[in-house]
């Protein structure tokens, strides 16, 4: 499966183009919509999540609410491109006319896209990078990500998220049943977070950091359930299904670091005190009687629920901006200042949690015969009952 987006933060509509799913996926626009709201919602973010209410338009692909197996388009509109359309017009204007409207950005932000994005494409007003450098785009990544979930709860896999950090606060108790569990204590969670203690100071630590005109970061975690041992592969480096989820994690705006299981945190231990050991049963099969390593070994799943974690740095535009330089005078400026969140670690999660869906639909995808739901369900079937007579 592949997927492209298009659209700038404040341009007209965001854009993304699905190949490769399965015919016979029952999609309503609602399974999507769900997604999109999770994503808007978080105590820490700035005023452009109250001018949006994201909802997806499927354009493609869909009919009488079922995959075709043909691309899948989903269109989300910018509510705020109408503050934005001279700004934004992709008519051609007069210098003078730019001078006038174009809100251009000569001073980069430390941490952003801005600088080097510039320097790349030679761009002397920075928002022509800022625009589509912008984690507005995490919107469609999210639609995606919602498309290859209700492929992944057709198979009996589902997958939730959390917030485990903020800033230095971090929760102690993380623990639920089920993954409905994970999912309605979230939802209930201003910061998506299982520990309620926890809640109220990650809350103060972003509103102190807010105003001290400051930002913050976290981390997230990733939980999925249900895989089937040996989904990835061992046998070549692109194959290999720990490195493919961690370039996705990666691959959010502001994301630089990511871990499975007990993570770094195995530089520390002994192997006796990483290694999963392997125990077998007639009702389960093979099972490990620990999940230190996160549901991943040798880039295959083992069967075990799939723990992936990623950290967020705190956001770059800063209320208190750092030092620059103006690419026109070269002179040093305060960076510009964008209005912004001061924190999205909870929206981020939501984020995780599709780019993780979406490589683990993918990677099933790409493993199993996948042109029908019906003969992908079957395939499964018979795959998980060799599993368990292995
Ligand atoms: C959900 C989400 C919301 C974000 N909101 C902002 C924001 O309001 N202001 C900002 O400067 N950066 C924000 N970021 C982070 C920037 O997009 C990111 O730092 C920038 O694109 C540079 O990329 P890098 O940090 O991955 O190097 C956000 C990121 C995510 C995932
Ligand atoms: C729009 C979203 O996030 C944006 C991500 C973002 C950035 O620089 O990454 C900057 C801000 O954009 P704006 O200047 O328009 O307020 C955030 O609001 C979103 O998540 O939907």
């Amino acid at each position: 499966m592949r997927y492209l987006t298009a659209g700038e933060s404040h341009g007209p509509k965001l854009t993304t183009i699905i190949e490769g799913m399965p015919a016979g996926v029952p999609l309503l626009a609602e399974d999507i919509n769900k997604d999109l709201a999770r994503r808007q919602k978080g105590h820490g973010r700035g005023r452009r999540m109250q001018i949006e209410t994201d909802t997806a338009e499927i354009t493609s692909g869909i009919r009488h609410g079922k995959t075709l197996g043909s691309p899948i388009a989903l269109v989300v509109e910018n509510n705020d491109w109408k503050h934005w359309t001279k700004i934004m017009g992709i008519e051609p204007i007069t210098d003078e006319e730019a001078e006038n409207i174009a809100r251009t950005i000569t001073r980069p932000r430390p941490g952003h896209a801005d600088l080097n994005g510039g320097m790349k494409y030679g761009h002397r007003d920075l928002r022509n990078v800022l625009e589509r450098s912008s984690a507005r785009e995490t919107t469609v990544r999210v639609a995606a990500g919602a498309v290859a979930k209700t492929l992944l709860s057709q198979l009996g896999i589902e997958i939730g998220s959390h917030v485990v950090k903020i800033g230095g606060v971090e929760a102690k108790d993380c623990s639920y049943e089920s993954m409905k569990q994970l999912q309605e204590k979230t939802e209930a969670s201003p910061v998506r977070c299982l520990d309620e203690q926890a809640s109220i100071e990650m809350m103060k630590a972003i509103d102190d950091a807010k105003a001290n005109g400051d930002s913050i970061g976290g981390i997230v975690e990733v939980v999925v359930e249900g895989m089937p041992a040996g989904v990835g592969s061992y046998v070549h480096y692109d194959r290999k299904l720990d490195s493919k989820l961690a370039a996705a994690i990666l691959s959010i705006n502001a994301f630089k670091g990511v871990e499975f299981g007990i993570g770094f945190e195995a530089a520390d231990r002994f192997g006796s005190e990483v290694h999963d050991e392997i125990a077998w049963s007639e009702e389960r099969g093979y099972y490990r009687l620990t999940n230190r390593l996160g549901g991943l070994e040798g880039g295959m799943t083992t069967g075990m629920p799939l723990v992936v974690r990623g950290v967020m740095k705190p956001i770059p535009t800063l209320y208190k901006p750092l030092k620059s330089v103006d690419i026109n005078t070269k002179e040093e400026f305060n960076a510009s200042i964008e209005r912004s969140d001061s924190c999205a670690v909870p929206a981020a999660a939501v984020v995780a949690e599709s780019a993780v869906a979406w490589e683990l639909a993918s990677a099933i995808v790409d493993q199993f015969p996948s042109d029908t739901l019906k003969g992908l369900k079957e395939y499964l079937e018979l795959y998980r009952q060799q599993l368990k007579e292995f």
